[in-house]
C-alpha cells in the first residue's frame, strides 16, 4: 500500500486536511496554525463538544473509511443539534496504526463530504502514530445567547417526544459487524444518522429540554430526568421502534443507542405547535410525560401498568 506522497505527518496533513472542506465566515485562521481563530457573531453563545470514536468500539476497524469519517462526525454533530446550535466548525484529532494513502484519502473524501452537508469547517485538529484507530472530534457552533437547549429545564406536566425512529441503529450493528463494507438498509443508518439540525434549530423556541439519544433511550431519558429533577413517564406503545413491540429485538432497539434521534420535552399548552412540526419532521412522536419525582428516574408504562425495567438500560463503556 502507498504512503501519502512527500514524507511524514506534515505532508499528510497537506495533502489531505488543508482544503476542500467549507470555508465559515466566522473562520479567521483554520488549518496550519499552533490554534484556530473564530470570531463569534455578537449576541450569540459559543457552544462546544467532544466526542472519540475507537476502531472496534464505535465502528468496525474494517469499514471502509470514508464511512469512519462519516459516521464520526456525523456523531459528534449530533451534540450541536441536540442544543439547537448552529454549526460552525470542528477540531479534528487523529491517531492511526499507519498512513495508508489509499486509506488516508478515501477518509478525507467522506469526511470532507459530511462537512459540506453538515455545514462544518474544518479549523485545525492533531495527527499521531497509535496503536489502533482513534477518531476524536471537537465541534462547535452557536445560538442566540441564552437560547439554547440543555437537559436541565424539563417541568412537570411536559410532554416528551422523540425526533424519529428508534433502534435502527442498534438493528444494524449485527449486520454491520458481520459486513462491514455493506451500507444499505438499516446499516444506513449506522454510518449515516441524520443529524437533527434543522429540528433542533426550531426547538429553541418550543422545548424545555433536548438531548441526542447515543447511549440508548432509556438511559439517556434517565438524563434528562437526572439533570431536571423530574421522572420521565414513557409509554411503551408510543415508542416508534424499528422492531415492533412483540417483537423480541423490541428492547434492543430502546437500549441499543447508536440512534443520534432527539429526545425532548415540549409543554402540554404548545402541544399542537409540536404536532404542526410534523409537516416538516413527519418522523416526531410524543412518548410520554414529564411527572413529580418519584424515586424512580425513569418510568415505563404499557395500557396504564408499570413494566419492569430491564437491568441493562444503554451503553457503557465501563
Ligand atoms: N473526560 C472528561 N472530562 C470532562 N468532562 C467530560 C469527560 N467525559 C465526559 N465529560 C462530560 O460529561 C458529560 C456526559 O458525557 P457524554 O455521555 O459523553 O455526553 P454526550 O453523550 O453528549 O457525548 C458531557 O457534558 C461531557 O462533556
Ligand atoms: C463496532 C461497534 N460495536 C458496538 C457499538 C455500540 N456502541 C458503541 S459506543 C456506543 C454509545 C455511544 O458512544 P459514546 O462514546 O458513549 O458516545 P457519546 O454518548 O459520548 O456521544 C454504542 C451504542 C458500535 N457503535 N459499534
Ligand atoms: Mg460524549
Amino acid at each position: 500500500m502507498s504512503k501519502a506522497t512527500g514524507s511524514g505527518e506534515f505532508a499528510l496533513i497537506r495533502e489531505f486536511f488543508a482544503s476542500g472542506f467549507p470555508r465559515n465566515k466566522h473562520t479567521r485562521l483554520g488549518v496550519g496554525d499552533d490554534a484556530s481563530i473564530v470570531m463569534p457573531p455578537a449576541g450569540c453563545d459559543l457552544l462546544q463538544s467532544i466526542d472519540t470514536q475507537v476502531a472496534d468500539v464505535h465502528f468496525p476497524a474494517t469499514a471502509p473509511a470514508h464511512l469512519i469519517a462519516q459516521r464520526a462526525l456525523r456523531c459528534a454533530a449530533s451534540d450541536l443539534a441536540a442544543m439547537g446550535a448552529e454549526p460552525q466548525g470542528f477540531h479534528l484529532a487523529l491517531t492511526l496504526p499507519n498512513a495508508e494513502y489509499e486509506w488516508l484519502a478515501d477518509f478525507a473524501s467522506g469526511l470532507r463530504d459530511a462537512a459540506h452537508e453538515l455545514d462544518l469547517d474544518l479549523l485545525g485538529g492533531d495527527t499521531t502514530s497509535g496503536p489502533c484507530l482513534v477518531i476524536s472530534i471537537q465541534v462547535q457552533g452557536w445560538a442566540p445567547a441564552g437560547s439554547a437547549l440543555t437537559r436541565a429545564s424539563a417541568q412537570i406536566g411536559d410532554d416528551i417526544w422523540v425526533s424519529d425512529t428508534i433502534g435502527r441503529g442498534a438493528l444494524a450493528l449485527p449486520q454491520v459487524l458481520e459486513n462491514p463494507a455493506q451500507f444499505s438498509g438499516l446499516a444506513r443508518h449506522y454510518y449515516f444518522p441524520q443529524v437533527q439540525t434543522p429540528l433542533g434549530i426550531q426547538l429553541r423556541d418550543l422545548a424545555t429540554s433536548c438531548m441526542d439519544i447515543s447511549d440508548g433511550l432509556l438511559q439517556d431519558a434517565g438524563h434528562i430526568a437526572r439533570a431536571s429533577g423530574v421522572t420521565l413517564e414513557l409509554n411503551a406503545t408510543a415508542i416508534p421502534t424499528i422492531a415492533e413491540r412483540t417483537d423480541s429485538r423490541w428492547l434492543q432497539c430502546i437500549t441499543g443507542g447508536d440512534d443520534y434521534q432527539l429526545l425532548f420535552t415540549v409543554p402540554a399548552a404548545r402541544r399542537k405547535e409540536a404536532e404542526a412540526l410534523r409537516d416538516e419532521f413527519s418522523g416526531i412522536a410524543r412518548i410520554g410525560k414529564v411527572i413529580a419525582h418519584n424515586g424512580e428516574d425513569v418510568l415505563l408504562q404499557e395500557e396504564g401498568r408499570p413494566l419492569e425495567l430491564p437491568q441493562h438500560n444503554g451503553y457503557q463503556h465501563f
